[in-house]
């Protein structure tokens, strides 16, 4: 560690604050979370680090303990300790699995989460919606990036229909990822400041972007890996990449692992949502029901059959989780019912 950290250099592992912290303290980002400690990147180097004791006591949130992605303020010594979490500017989050209910952090100030999508044999317009809502209430912003734009034929058909499909705003770029003037148009969410992370099944080309992203400066380090002794320095190598545009790409396994939690508000269907309000019951199943506006909407072709699955399909999962969570909250409470997230509506035809 040298001894004045510039803020040029915290730009870009993403940090947008003004002012470094005072008392001797230095800034740093975390990496990556180990049971043993943690690892920062102080946008020059990766070290380990320890949290201070008040992170460590019984009973605190766990979402207030340092997470991947928090710039954290450090108190140097071996090894340095972690003192002060600063405010995040988003949350990437998701209901923990276990006994007790708890919400674990996933990475915290994401500004763009990279949907990433082939334009093959992957292209999936629910996967894509399934990404977007569990971006939802994160402050994050996505972008849905289809690859493979030089493979595929009907990629302009493919591109048109998500188009139409997707709320509008919904940033879509459809890119070669083996083409650096193609991948450039991505540089405005990699900008000094900008930290984004990449999202996408196996065989999507996250690999094939990332590398394309790091230009010449990651064949470099890549080559300098295959002579080490590879694993060690593996996290550390992906965890956050220092991009010539200036931004940081985050690469953390939690990212792969997102669930739906039952708390997304499925904002990407408020024109169903506002559709169904229609019914003329209350309680529409829209099924068979008479004068089921969703039942007139698939008739008349506005509403298309494959999309109306999908929101089922992740009504029926967030009902599901919310379930959960409210069992859990319950049990946590000691017995006492919880609010539910999602009561049922009344049975009774509208006025
Ligand atoms: N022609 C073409 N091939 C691509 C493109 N993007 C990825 N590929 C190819 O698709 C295959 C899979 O790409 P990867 O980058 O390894 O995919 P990944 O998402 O990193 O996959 P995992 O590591 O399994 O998660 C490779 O053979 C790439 O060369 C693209 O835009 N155009
Ligand atoms: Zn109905």
């Amino acid at each position: 560690m040298t001894d004045a950290q510039s803020i040029e250099q915290l730009r870009h592992i993403g940090w947008r604050g003004q002012a470094l912290p005072a008392d001797g303290r230095r800034l740093a980002r975390v990496v990556a979370q180990h049971r043993a400690g943690y690892e920062l990147h102080d946008g020059e180097q990766v070290f380990g680090a320890q949290p201070a004791g008040h992170f460590l006591k019984r009973g605190l949130d766990p979402a207030e303990r340092p997470a991947v992605g928090d710039f954290v303020e450090i108190e140097p010594g071996k090894p340095p300790h972690i003192v002060i979490v600063q405010p995040r500017r988003t949350v990437l989050s998701r209901a923990a699995a276990g006994e007790r209910y708890e919400r674990q952090v996933i990475a915290a100030n994401i500004d763009y989460v990279l949907v990433l999508t082939g334009l093959d044999g992957d292209f999936s317009p629910a996967r894509i919606e399934r990404y977007l809502s569990l971006t939802e209430g994160s402050g994050a912003q996505p972008v849905v990036v289809l690859s493979k734009l030089d493979q595929r034929a009907e990629a302009a058909e493919r591109t048109a229909e998500l188009r139409a499909r997707l709320p509008a705003g919904t940033p879509i770029h459809a890119i070669n990822g083996k083409d650096p003037a193609s991948v450039a148009a991505l540089a405005v969410y990699m900008q000094p400041g900008d930290s984004a992370v990449l999202v996408g099944s196996s065989g999507a080309g996250k690999s094939t972007l990332t590398n394309t992203l790091m230009g010449s400066e990651r064949m470099a380090t890549g080559s300098v890996r295959d002579h080490d002794s590879r694993g060690r320095h593996t996290t550390t190598y992906r965890a956050l990449l220092q991009l010539p545009s200036g931004g940081c790409l985050i690469d953390t396994p939690g990212m792969r692992e997102l669930k739906l939690t039952g708390e997304e508000n499925l904002d990407l269907f408020a024109d169903i949502e506002a559709l169904a309000e229609n019914c003329r019951f209350a309680d529409c199943g829209h099924g068979s029901e008479p004068g089921c506006a969703v039942q007139e909407a698939l008739d008349e072709g506005v509403l298309s059959p494959e999309r109306w699955r999908n929101y089922l399909k992740l009504r029926d999962e967030r009902e599901e989780q919310a379930t959960l969570l409210e069992s859990r909250l319950r049990r946590q409470r000691g017995g006492r019912p919880a609010a539910k997230p999602h009561g049922p509506r009344g049975s009774r035809e509208r006025e």
